[in-house]
Order: C-alpha cells, then structure tokens, then sequence
C-alpha cells in the first residue's frame, strides 16, 4: 500500500473555484443532522463549518432544545426540530438538501437509533456519517447496508476501532479498512494525524494540519465542511479529500497566532477563508 499523498497538486486537480454568476439556490444546501441535550454545540459547529466553507444555504435538524441555540448562534442557519426536546427521535423533513451531514452530538438513545434506520431506509442523498451515527451503526452493523454507495464515514481511532473490530498492526488497521470499504462501498476518512482517506483500494494520506486540531468539536466541523463540499456537487472522494486537507490547513495558517494551546474548533471556522483563498494565490 503506497498511499497518495494530498497536496497542493492533489488539490488544484480538484478544486472548483466559484462561479461569478452562482446564486444561493445553486450553491447548494446541506442539512446536519446532530446534537442532543448538553451536546446542541456540535450542531453548531458543524453548520457554521458548512456555511463558511461556501454552500448557499444550511438546515440544521436538531432536538426542540437546541432550536435557539442554533437560531442565535447562526442567524445565516435554518432550523427544524424534532418532537422530542432533549435527543433526536424521527428525522422527517420536506426541504430538498443535496447533502446531508449525520451524527455530531447526536447521542444514541433507542429513539435516535430507530431514527437513524427509519432515515436510512429512505435517504438517497449524498451522506456523510460522523460521531454517534457511526457508533450506532457499530452496534447495528446490518445497517451500514443501507448506506447510499460512496457514503463518506468519518471516524477517529476510536470510533474506526468499533467499525472494523481491532487491529494488531498499522497494516492490519489499513487492510480491514480496505476491506470495509469495499465491502460497504464507503469512503473511510480515518482521522488521525495525519487522516488517511481510504476509498476501495486506493489510500490518500493528508499533509495538512498539527496538534492544534487535538480539540473538541474539530472533527464535529469537519463533517460541516465535507458535507457542505458535497452539497457543492463535489464527487464524494473529492469532497472527503479537499475537506480534508482545507481543514488541516486551517490549522496550520493559525498556528503562529494561536499556538498549539489555544486553538478552538471555532478557529478553524474562522480560517477556512484564509484557507480558500491560499489555494486561489496557487492557481
Ligand atoms: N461541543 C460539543 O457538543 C461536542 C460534542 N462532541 C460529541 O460528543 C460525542 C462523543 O464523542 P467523543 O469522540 O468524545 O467520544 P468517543 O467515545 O467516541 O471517543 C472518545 C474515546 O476515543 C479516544 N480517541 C479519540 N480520538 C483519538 C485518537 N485520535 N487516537 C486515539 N484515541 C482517540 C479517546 O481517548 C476516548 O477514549 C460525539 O457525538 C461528538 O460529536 C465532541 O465532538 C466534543 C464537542
Ligand atoms: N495531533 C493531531 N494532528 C493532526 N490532526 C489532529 C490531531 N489530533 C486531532 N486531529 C484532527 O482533529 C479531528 C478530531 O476529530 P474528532 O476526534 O472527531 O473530534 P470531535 O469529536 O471532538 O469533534 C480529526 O480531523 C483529526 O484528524
Ligand atoms: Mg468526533
């Protein structure tokens, strides 16, 4: 296995630049579907995460208690809200989004179980699966065929762990990541440091990013900005692979001004601009 590396080239052959005539309404729409009670922030961080990194409009679907949460900490974001106050319990919604970005925060009460297998059965838009959506469907694992094909997962160690069982090598780690995804026809973001995207047979290893990403809710914003890229129409791998790198970039360009300390989540949001804009003065 020699992976490709994701670099500046890797990059340009990928990236779109905007459209000087697009409009909101073909930009885009990604709908996160996260939090629960004590956990509305990950919503929050995955939404702002979507909209800074260019889709036209973002839908966040939480519990009912995270609907002023949302609406206050992001006045660009819309809302709809479950029927249960504290966790997620039937995801309907009749917004038409071309990406969907599921799990930050959610938690996994049975209710939100059932959910996530009710939506599964129906959903066929473009998806990419986070946090408690992948533990949940560790513990169900006869629902990962319900996936649409080219799903982007995005695990960390642990989460990867519960997926694929454990590892007794680096090689065995990559070998039943492989294996996974060819099995599911996923895509597996294996965050770390540095994150290997895993697509069938074919690994890409990133060259972005730094301790300062070891914070909470980084990976919470990364599925806001992979999911939001797919919303763009990116083709899944490209989404997983220049969501990838964009946010490790983040952190590279705030380093000098934060440290490794005290860079929060948040500054990756706050960069992703700077991150955009060093890929234009590359063109
Ligand atoms: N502000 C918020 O609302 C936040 C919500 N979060 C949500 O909280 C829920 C729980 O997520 P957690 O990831 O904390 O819980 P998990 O139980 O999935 O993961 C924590 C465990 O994984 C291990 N781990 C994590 N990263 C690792 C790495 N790189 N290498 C080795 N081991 C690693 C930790 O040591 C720990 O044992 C998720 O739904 C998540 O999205 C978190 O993102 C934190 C912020
Ligand atoms: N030491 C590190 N170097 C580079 N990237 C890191 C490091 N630690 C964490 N990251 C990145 O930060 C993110 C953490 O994601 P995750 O563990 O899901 O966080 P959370 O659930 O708190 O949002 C991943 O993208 C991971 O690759
Ligand atoms: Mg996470």
């Amino acid at each position: 296995m020699s992976p490709i590396y994701i670099d500046q080239n890797e990059i340009l052959k990928r990236y779109k630049p905007i459209d000087a005539h697009t409009h909101k309404g073909i930009q885009g729409h990604a709908l996160i579907i996260a939090g629960s009670y004590g956990k509305i922030g990950a919503a929050v961080l995955a939404s702002k995460g979507s909209l800074r990194t260019g889709c036209g409009l973002v839908t966040a679907f939480v519990p009912k208690c995270g609907y002023q949460i949302v609406q206050i900490a992001i006045p660009e974001a819309m809302v709809l809200t479950d029927v249960e106050k504290k966790y997620l319990s039937a995801i309907a919604f009749d917004i038409k989004p071309q990406a969907v970005g599921i799990g930050p925060g959610m938690g996994q009460e049975e209710p939100t179980q059932k959910a996530l297998h009710e939506f599964l059965i129906t959903n066929n838009i473009p998806l990419v699966v986070d946090a408690d959506a992948l533990n949940i469907l560790s513990k169900n694992r006869s629902w990962l065929t319900l996936l649409p094909s080219k799903t982007i997962l995005t695990p960390h160690p642990k989460e990867l762990e519960r997926l694929i069982g454990e590892w007794d090598s680096e090689e065995d780690k990559f070998e039943k990541t492989i294996a996974f995804s060819l099995h599911y026809d996923v895509i597996v973001v294996m965050k770390g440091a540095p994150t290997h995207i895993i697509d069938a047979e074919t690994v890409y290893r990133n060259t972005t990013g730094n301790a300062a990403l070891a914070t909470a809710g980084s990976g919470d914003v990364l599925t806001g900005i992979i999911t939001s890229l797919l919303a763009q129409s990116y083709e899944p791998i490209d989404a997983a692979i220049l969501g990838v790198y964009l946010h490790g970039l983040t952190a590279d360009i705030a380093l000098p001004e934060t440290g490794y300390q005290s860079f929060l989540a948040s500054d990756i949001i706050l960069t992703i601009g700077k991150a955009y804009l060093s890929l234009e003065n590359l063109e």
